[in-house]
Parts: C-alpha cells; structure tokens; sequence
C-alpha cells in the first residue's frame, strides 16, 4: 500500500437499482461508499447476488449510477456520457479483467487482435509494424511466446486465455484494473500463477487494483484492504491482516470460517459459522469507523461498545 495513502478512486453514497417491472426495484448497490488508495489491491468479496460486479461495473461505467457518486483521481466521473468522448479518455485508464476467459475473448479473433483492440481504439500506435511490436512486449510481458500472437483463443489454456485477457487490459497501459473474479473459472493449480502475475504486473507498472472475488480465500492473501459486502450494502472493511485477526461483523465471520484450512487435522477440527440470511438492515445502523481503519455496518451503541 502507497504510504501517502492517495486515493485514485473514490466511491461516495452509490446506488445502483435494476428496475425489473414495476414496482420490483433491485438493489443491487444500495448506498456503497468506499476510497481506494493508489498501488493497492482492494478486495471486494461477497456471496453471489451481492452486488460486486454491479459495484465494478459501475465504477467504470458500464451503468448510469442511480444515485451517487465515483471520483477518479479527483474527478467526478458519475455524471460523464457513458459513450462520450470524456468517457473514453477514463476508460484507457480503467481497464477490467473478467471471470471467465472462455466467454470474454472473441473466439473469431487472433489473439494479436483481441489484445490490439485498446491500441486501435485509443489511436496509440501509428503502423501495423508497431502494433505488433507492441503486441509481442504485452505477450511477453504475461509470460506467454509471443510467437503464437497469430493464433486464436481455442489454441490455449484458461490460464493462457487469462493472460491473454490481462496483456488486453494491460494494452492501454492504464493505471486501475478492476478483476472480476479473474481466477474463480481456472484451477487452482493455475489460479495462484495467474495471481502472481497480476502481482509482478502491479509492482513493475504501479497499477491498483480492484480484486474482486465471491470468498476470502485467495483474496486475503494478496489484498492490502478489503471490504465485504452483503445485499448490496459494505458490512465491513478494514486491512486484510485485521478483517482475518478481527472480524467483526457475523457476515465476515461466516465467510472467514468458509475457508478450507491446508492442514488436514485443523480441517478436521472447522467448524464453520452460519449466518442468518434473515436478519434485515436496520435503519439506525450504518457504515462507521469502530476502530483506526476498520469499518463495521452497525448502530452507534454498537459502535461506542467496540470503541471502548
Ligand atoms: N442488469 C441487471 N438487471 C437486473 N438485475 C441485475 C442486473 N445486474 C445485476 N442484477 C441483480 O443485482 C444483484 C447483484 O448482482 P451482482 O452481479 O452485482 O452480484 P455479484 O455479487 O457480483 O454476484 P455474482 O458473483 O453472482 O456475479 C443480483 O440480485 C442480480 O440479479
């Protein structure tokens, strides 16, 4: 984490409703504020349906918020045309990787292309020789031959495809990526290298990164903070050292338990703690500091009890 602490994207109060036939609203962001600070990995974690992805999507636009509001590097980017040419210029900055690199690279197009499309976009390379050029350092760059830029994407692995999916993101050389769920489709003999490619990646090129990710096993590991979200609301967050020593919210405390323990006599020993997926929000509690950098959804009386 930068020690400055500068925040590049800053989420204030959002909302995202889907409105699917009246009167059925859902909210699938429901008042969600949080900063991320350059140079760090923030995890968002949260059972399916919770709100991550729209929370991503949102951010970088793929929504028109329903209320609220996201800056990026100071500027207020929720009220800019989505298809507009201001819109275009932040999208070079904020790139995303997707879950699934089966589904998310088009299988008519050779990778050299599928990973040239930013270039052509944005208009950053002026010869076909450049762009290959640029091509082969990007291939290069996630450890794959760049020899094979010709081929198509049923030629490779998911771990390759997912490479191919990050040298894509990485293309317009952008300074936040957000990752949805990037390893959940791989296995998990692949998953950890693609994760510390994102690692090496980061640090070479100081890029952020929202991480998202459906549980906290591999996310506390490679997050510097994370926050943890339930029906489209931020129930906790904190650093990733203090939501594993200190979690506070019953939500949290569920999903650390959901995490399989390598040692198989600890394994033995688990035992895993329910949530009740009943008990609503209640309007007197909100997301409140209860100690230095640890956030808690809670009432105030709640809060004074932590705090003392
Ligand atoms: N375009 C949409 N139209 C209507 N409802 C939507 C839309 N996108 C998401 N939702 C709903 O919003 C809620 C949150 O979905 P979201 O995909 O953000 O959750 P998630 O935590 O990312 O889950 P998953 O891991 O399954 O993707 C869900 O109830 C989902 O059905």
């Amino acid at each position: 984490m930068s020690d400055q602490k500068e925040v590049i994207v800053s989420v204030k109060n959002l909302k995202q409703y889907f409105n699917i036939g009246k009167p059925n609203m859902v909210k699938a962001v429901d008042d969600v504020s949080f900063d991320i600070y350059k140079g760090e990995t923030f995890g968002l974690v949260g059972e399916s349906g919770s709100g991550k992805s729209t929370t991503g999507r949102s951010i970088i636009r793929l929504y028109n918020p329903t209320d609220g509001h996201i800056y990026f590097n100071g500027q207020d980017i929720s009220t800019i045309k989505s298809h507009g040419p201001k819109m275009k210029e932040f999208r070079r900055e904020m790139q995303m990787i997707f879950q699934d690199p089966y589904a998310s690279l088009n299988p008519r197009m050779k990778v050299k292309d599928i990973i040239a499309e930013g270039l052509d976009v944005h208009h950053l390379v002026n010869s076909e020789d450049e762009r290959d050029k640029r091509v082969r350092e990007l291939l290069d760059m996630v450890n794959l031959n760049p020899e094979h830029m010709t081929r198509y994407p049923y030629e490779f692995s998911g771990g390759q495809r997912q490479r191919i999916g990050i040298a894509r993101a990485l293309a317009v050389d952008p300074q936040f990526i957000i990752a949805d769920e990037p390893i959940s489709a791989l296995d998990v003999s692949i998953q950890a290298q693609v994760v510390n490619l994102m690692q090496d990646i980061q640090k070479k090129k100081g890029l952020t990164y929202l991480f998202i990710a459906h549980d906290l096993s591999m996310v506390k590991y490679i997050s510097d903070r994370i926050a943890v979200m339930y029906r489209g609301k931020i129930v906790e967050l904190a650093d990733s050292d203090e939501i594993y020593n200190n979690p506070l919210h019953a939500y949290t405390k569920s999903l650390l338990s959901a995490i399989p323990v390598p040692d198989p006599e600890i394994e033995k020993t688990r035992t895993r703690i329910d949530f009740d997926h009943k008990r609503p929000f209640l309007d007197d509690q909100r997301l409140q500091e209860v100690l230095p950098g640890h956030f808690l959804y809670c009432n105030d009386e709640q809060a004074a009890k932590i705090k003392n």
